[in-house]
C-alpha cells in the first residue's frame, strides 16, 4: 500500500503495521515541520499559521502552540478557532484528533490515538491500532493530562491537572484523576462576576 492507502486503512480501526517505510518517512516529515514551527516562535502569527496549515489537516483562526509542539503525522489533526496550547504538547495522530473552538491546553498535554498490539509477538512485528479523540468547544485541559485513544470530551468541560482520560467525559463538568472521573457539574454558582 502507498501512504494514502495506509492512512485510509489506519482510519478503519484495524490492526496496521506501524513500521512501514512510508509511515516512518511521514513521521520524519512531521518532525521537520514541527521543528520549523517551533523555530518560528516570535515571528508574525500568519507566518506561523502557514506552517501549521502545511502540517495539520485544518486549523481555524488564532491557533497557537507554545514550544515545543510535536505530532506523529499531523494530517489527522483538526483544530478550531482560538486554540492555545501551553509548552510541550504532544499529539500522536494515527487516528483523527478533532479539537473544537476556544480550547485551552495546559503544559505537557498528550493525546495518543494509537495503541501497540497487546500480544508481544504482534507488537514486535509492528502491530498497532488507532481510534480517534474528540474534544468539544470551550474545553480546558489542565497540565500534564494524558488522553488515550477513542475518547470524547464534551463542551465546556474542565480536566484537572495530571489526569489520565480512558473513557468519554460529558459536557459541563469538572473531571480529574487517574483514571479521570467526573467530580462535579459546572453551574451558575461558578460565576465570579469577572467581566466577560
Ligand atoms: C493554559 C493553561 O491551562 S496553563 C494553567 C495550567 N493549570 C492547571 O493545569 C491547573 C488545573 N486545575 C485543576 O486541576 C483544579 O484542581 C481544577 C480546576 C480541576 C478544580 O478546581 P476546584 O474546582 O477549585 O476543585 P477543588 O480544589 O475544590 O477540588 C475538588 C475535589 O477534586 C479533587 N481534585 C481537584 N483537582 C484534581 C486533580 N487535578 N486530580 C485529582 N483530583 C483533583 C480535590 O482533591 C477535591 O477532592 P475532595 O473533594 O475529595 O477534597
Amino acid at each position: 500500500m502507498n501512504l494514502e492507502e495506509q492512512k485510509k486503512y489506519i482510519l478503519s480501526g484495524k490492526m496496521y503495521n506501524d513500521l512501514t517505510p512510508e509511515l516512518v518517512k511521514a513521521r520524519e516529515n512531521a518532525v521537520f515541520l514541527t521543528n520549523e514551527y517551533n523555530n518560528s516562535f516570535g515571528k508574525p502569527q500568519h507566518e506561523r499559521e502557514n506552517i501549521l496549515k502545511k502540517l495539520l489537516k485544518s486549523i481555524g483562526n488564532g491557533v497557537h502552540f507554545e514550544p515545543t509542539f510535536r505530532c506523529e503525522f499531523g494530517h489527522n489533526i483538526t483544530v478550531g478557532d482560538n486554540f492555545y496550547a501551553n509548552f510541550d504538547c504532544i499529539m500522536l495522530d494515527g487516528a483523527e484528533i478533532n479539537i473544537g473552538n476556544n480550547v485551552l491546553f495546559g503544559p505537557r498535554v498528550g493525546i495518543y490515538t494509537s495503541n501497540h498490539a497487546i500480544d508481544s509477538k504482534e507488537r514486535i512485528a509492528g502491530g498497532c491500532y488507532a481510534n480517534s479523540v474528540n474534544i468539544g468547544n470551550n474545553v480546558w485541559i489542565g497540565a500534564g493530562v494524558h488522553i488515550n485513544q477513542g475518547v470524547s470530551i464534551g463542551d465546556n468541560t474542565i480536566i484537572g491537572s495530571g489526569s489520565v482520560i480512558t473513557k468519554n467525559i460529558p459536557t459541563n463538568v469538572i473531571a480529574a484523576g487517574v483514571p479521570c472521573r467526573v467530580i462535579r457539574e459546572i453551574t451558575e454558582k461558578d460565576r465570579t462576576g469577572f467581566e466577560v
